[in-house]
């Protein structure tokens, strides 16, 4: 195993810049997402530090190689990775066995290794008793598995993950996400894993790094991503949250403020980042769903408030209601046992520390 490092990378195909100047650290045993949508640059990313795609220029290192800089490429097979792809690419001609072996057989290994190592991969992905199946007589997610078993095997250095999990069904996707972490917990094995999907990466993963546009936006673990976005952005991407247009209309030194709202309804709320603060001005304020709690009837105290329920969706542990402060609209998630109808007025609390303000510069 060993720690993943890129400095500085930068990627252009003709006049297009695909990615910008991305530096982050994968350390010794870590599970990173990169995250972003579509276009963002994440593959391209993936696919320099597996050797799959020139840079233009940065540094890489694995290890205490560097594998690419100054124009100076490592071919993939001497990079001591592997990757997993979304599509399978498992081998249809070949047994199960046989496509877990390939890479040690490439390796010249003796065959006592090649089949010690084969049987223990297989066991440790769960397909102990499938290895004389070909590959066409195995389920999508037996396929993956078998991917995935052939990118243990040699006990890479770093395991790549190019959204290996996207061709599965929704039911297949969710456990195969807990296997995935759960093994490569087990392994201790330094991951890097390209995805789309914010639920996935904040469920898999160390820690995140966002990208937009071919840069990175912010990087921290799921919490750090969840509870303190630094950007419309991201507060957006992560975990869906109500966004609107404020302005400061008082603050104090600890980094909480009221920030007064279309119709004038005031709201307290924190600025997450410290450099962020100000005492005047216009911000961003972001409320998630969830955090909209509904409280008794007449109950009092900070961003407690009367809503009407405009609509509501009943989603089985929740229900996903649009509800109207005075003239702010708010998506809330509320729980369920009380079913709030469309046109009751309820009461409502949003804790002060769960509002986040953004101020854009
Ligand atoms: N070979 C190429 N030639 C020209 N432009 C490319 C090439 N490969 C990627 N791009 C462009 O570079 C940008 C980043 O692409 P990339 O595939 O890395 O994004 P991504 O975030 O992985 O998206 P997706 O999730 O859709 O795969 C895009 O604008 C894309 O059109």
């Amino acid at each position: 195993m060993a720690k993943l490092s890129v400095e500085d990378l930068v990627v252009t195909y003709g006049s297009v810049k695909a990615v910008r100047n991305v530096s982050f650290t994968v350390e010794d045993g870590e599970f990173v997402s990169l995250l972003g949508p579509s276009g963002c640059g994440k593959t391209t990313t993936l696919r320099c530090i597996a050797g799959l795609e020139g840079s233009s220029g940065g540094t890489i290192r694995i290890g205490d190689d560097v594998v690419a800089a100054d124009g100076r490429d490592v071919p993939p097979e001497k990079r001591g990775i592997n990757m997993v792809f979304q599509s399978y690419a498992v081998w249809p001609h070949m047994t199960v066995f046989e496509n877990v072996a390939y890479g040690l057989r490439t390796r010249r290994e003796p065959a006592a290794n090649v089949d010690a190592k084969v049987r223990e991969a297989l066991r440790i992905v769960g397909l102990e008793g499938y290895a004389d199946r070909y590959g066409t007589e195995l389920s999508g997610g037996q396929q993956q598995r078998v991917a995935l078993a052939r990118a243990i095997v040699t006990s890479p250095r770093l395991l790549l993950f190019d959204e290996p999990l996207s061709n599965l069904d929704a039911g297949l996707r969710d456990r195969m996400r807990y296997e995935l972490v759960e093994l490569q917990r087990r392994l201790g094995q330094t991951s890097l894993y390209v995805t789309h999907d914010q639920s996935e990466a904040m469920l898999m993963s160390d820690r995140i790094i966002l990208m937009k546009d071919g840069e990175m936006i912010q990087s921290g673990t799921p919490q750090d991503l969840y509870n303190r976005p630094a950007t419309r952005f991201a507060a957006e991407f992560i975990g869906n949250a109500n966004i609107l247009n404020g302005v400061i209309a008082r603050s104090s030194s600890d980094g909480s403020a009221f920030a007064r709202l279309p119709g004038g309804l005031e709201i307290e709320g924190q600025f997450s980042w410290p450099e962020q603060m100000r005492s005047s001005g216009s911000v961003l304020v972001c409320i998630r769903a969830e955090s909209i709690a509904r409280i008794p009837d007449g109950e009092g105290g900070a961003n407690c408030f009367d809503a009407e329920v405009v609509s509501t969706s009943f989603l089985g542990s929740v229900v996903s209601c649009m509800i109207r402060i005075g003239e702010v609209t708010l998506r809330a998630e509320l729980g369920a046992r009380r079913h709030p109808r469309s046109g009751e007025t309820i009461r409502v609390r949003i804790e002060p520390d769960t509002v986040i303000l953004i101020s854009e510069h």
